[in-house]
Order: C-alpha cells, then sequence, then structure tokens
C-alpha cells in the first residue's frame, strides 16, 4: 500500500512582542505564504500543505488532525513514525514534549495506545520502550544508567537495528511517562541566544506494540501483530551567528546541521525517486530508513516561526520535498515463536 508521508506545518507563536519585530508569514487553511511585512500583501507562490496549525493551536488539535489516525493504524500492526522538524526555537520540543500548560504528542500518544488497548479485550498486549539519543553522530540509550556508544547495523533491506538498546516492558501510562522523563534528564540540552533550553541531540522515543488474540496466547504459532512507532525530536537546524554559539555549543551546532543536511538530501533523493538514497550518510537517516520511505505511516510536523525569514523559507523547501515521499506500509504479523 503506498501512503504518502503527511506534512503539516505549525507556526510558532510570537513569544515577546516586540516592537522592531517584523511579522514575514501569512497562513490559511492548508496554505502559507510570505508577505510583505506589517501588511497582508503576499510575495511569490503559497506553499500548500496538508494542515498549517496557526499561532493559537494546541498541541491536542494537531495530536487528533495529524497523529490520532496513524497511532490507531499502529495497533493494528503498521510502523509510525511522528517527526518534529524545524529551526532551533521554533516549537518542536514544545510540540512533542508538551509544557506545564499542555500535553505534548508523545503523551497524547501514550493515552490514545492505552485506551485503545481497553476497546480491544479479546487480545493480549505488550508493550515495549526504548529511548534513543544522537549526539554529535554518536547513538547512545537514554534509559540506561551508564549509556555506552551503540551500534546501529542494517539487518535486511530497511531493517535497521540498534545493538543493546534497553527495551523496558510498560504497562501504564504512567510507567511510560516517567521512562521519558527518566530519560530527559539525560538528554544534552544546552542554552543559546536563541533558546535558552536548546535541545542538542535528536531524541527518538520508541514504543513497541505487540498483540495477539488472548485464547491463542499460549500457541507458538499464533499470529502476532507487531508495530514500532516513533517519536522523533530533532535538534534544530541554527546558524552560528544567531545562536552566538562558541566552543561545545558551536560543535554541537554543526553536527546537527550536518545531520539535518543527511536529512534533506534523503527526502530530496526520495520525493525525486532517484535509485540511490544516501540513508547512510547520517546516524539519523540510518536508523530512520524505515520511515522514509519504506515500511511505516509517517507524519511531519514542520516547526516554523512567523518573524523570521530565511529558515522558515528553508523549513517550507523541507516540508515540499516531504511531502512528494511515497512509503510502503505493510501490516507486520508474525508467528510468535518467532517475535524478538
Ligand atoms: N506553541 C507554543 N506556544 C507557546 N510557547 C511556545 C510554543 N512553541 C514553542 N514555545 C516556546 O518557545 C521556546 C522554544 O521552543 P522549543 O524549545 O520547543 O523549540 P525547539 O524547536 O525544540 O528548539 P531547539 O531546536 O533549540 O531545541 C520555548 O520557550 C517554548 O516554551
Amino acid at each position: 500500500m503506498a501512503d504518502k508521508i503527511q506534512v503539516a506545518v505549525r507556526v510558532r507563536p510570537v513569544l515577546f512582542q516586540k516592537k522592531d519585530v517584523e511579522i514575514h508569514w501569512s497562513w490559511s487553511e492548508g496554505v502559507v505564504f510570505q508577505c510583505e511585512p506589517g501588511t497582508p500583501k503576499r510575495i511569490g507562490n503559497p506553499y500548500l500543505f496538508d494542515q498549517v496549525f496557526g499561532t493559537e493551536t494546541q498541541n491536542y488539535q494537531i495530536f487528533t488532525k495529524l497523529v490520532q489516525p496513524l497511532i490507531d493504524s499502529a495497533m493494528n500492526g503498521f510502523n509510525v513514525t511522528v517527526l518534529a522538524y524545524g529551526q532551533t526555537a521554533s516549537g518542536k520540543t514544545y510540540t512533542m514534549m508538551g509544557s506545564q500548560k499542555e500535553l505534548g504528542i508523545v503523551q497524547l500518544a501514550v493515552d490514545r495506545i492505552f485506551s485503545l488497548i481497553e476497546q480491544y479485550p479479546e487480545r493480549a498486549f505488550l508493550l515495549r520502550c526504548s529511548y534513543i539519543e544522537i549526539y554529535n553522530e554518536t547513538i547512545s540509550d537514554l534509559l540506561s544508567s551508564n549509556p555506552q556508544k551503540l551500534k546501529v547495523q542494517e539487518l535486511a533491506e530497511g531493517h535497521v537495528v540498534v545493538h543493546n538498546l534497553i527495551e523496558t516492558n510498560v504497562n501504564t501510562p504512567d510507567a511510560v511517562l516517567k521512562l521519558m522523563q527518566q530519560g530527559n534528564k539525560q538528554r544534552k540540552v544546552g542554552g543559546t541566544s536563541m533558546n535558552e533550553r536548546s535541545s542538542r541531540s535528536h531524541t527518538i522515543f520508541r514504543i513497541i506494540v505487540e498483540s495477539l488474540p488472548r485464547d491463542e496466547a499460549d500457541r507458538s504459532d499464533a499470529a502476532v501483530i507487531v508495530s514500532h512507532i516513533n517519536l522523533v525530536d530533532l535538534a534544530g537546524s541554527e546558524k552560528a551567528s544567531q545562536t552566538n554559539a562558541t566552543g561545545d555549543r558551536f560543535r554541537e551546532g554543526c553536527a546537527i546541521n550536518t545531520s539535518l543536511s543527511a536529512l534533506s538530501l534523503v527526502i530530496k533523493q526520495l520525493s525525486e525517486g532517484e535509485g540511490f538514497v544516501n540513508f547512510r550518510d547520517s546516524k539519523l537517516t540510518h536508523i530512520l530508513r524505515a520511515s522514509l520511505g519504506g515500511n511505516a505511516r509517517t507524519a511531519i510536523i514542520c516547526n516554523v516561526t512567523p518573524t523570521v525569514l530565511d529558515e522558515t523559507s528553508s523549513t517550507l523547501k523541507f516540508a515540499c520535498s516531504a511531502k512528494a515521499v511515497q512509503n510502503q506500509p505493510q501490516v507486520n504479523e508474525v508467528l510468535s515463536d518467532q517475535v524478538c
């Protein structure tokens, strides 16, 4: 089954209204366009998307419209990936992790998974979580108390594993959220002049859902459906001239920009139907290989800041390429004695 990557744009509110702040972008349903600063006059061609979420939008609205249908399909055996993309301080972590005021996509997804489990009493479920961090092109385990450098390997075309990653069984929403919070404490975060809590790494919070009919639970040949839900909070692209980064912050910024360029290249190659795709150019694209043009249903939330011209323009161009990428999701079913 071919399934296009779903792409949504989320426009972050202007946080501190300064007199000299210029708004460069305007938006309405499904459309974003550049405008003459301070006026509604359009410049250039509009960018069209599946969904455009304006500055008033709350996380639960994005969840309901874009993410919930994917989570529902994960319960039927489809792999799902939700990715937050955008320049530094555009609102990716706010979208995925939420704030004190509102829940983020991760928690909303977890709540939905557990409410769906209650709706299928005839099936037995097993849930496991892992939490991957990619920092300066090194993969580590945010659930480990002694994180080591982990290796990624492609076992078969498109089937990529991270070796020695901890997968923790969970059976309540609270248990999942505690794990996530435990991992978040270890995540590399640092202050820049664009964002006082800037994520310096990419993270993939993964929930693996396995289920089988309860009355077949003891059989070795029972059909088990298995799906991977990847909730990805990327680090944001940044210009050293804007973040004033030096030393470690500067080096992190370079690694972030390099891996995001690799992601853009992969998206471009997939959208143009190129035969060879450079998945192995970065750990991020290697790990996410199945989510990009492969066996997964994928949504990308492209976060933008309306007061920024160049980076918003490049995020929108990335988003346009991503819209053209076709995935090939399929139900993942294995026999119970083959579950690993
Ligand atoms: N929709 C929103 N409503 C209110 N505040 C927001 C919203 N989106 C982002 N913010 C605020 O903007 C600031 C930057 O957001 P956030 O840290 O999520 O950006 P980011 O894209 O994850 O940045 P980085 O790539 O540097 O980690 C934070 O103070 C956050 O609370």
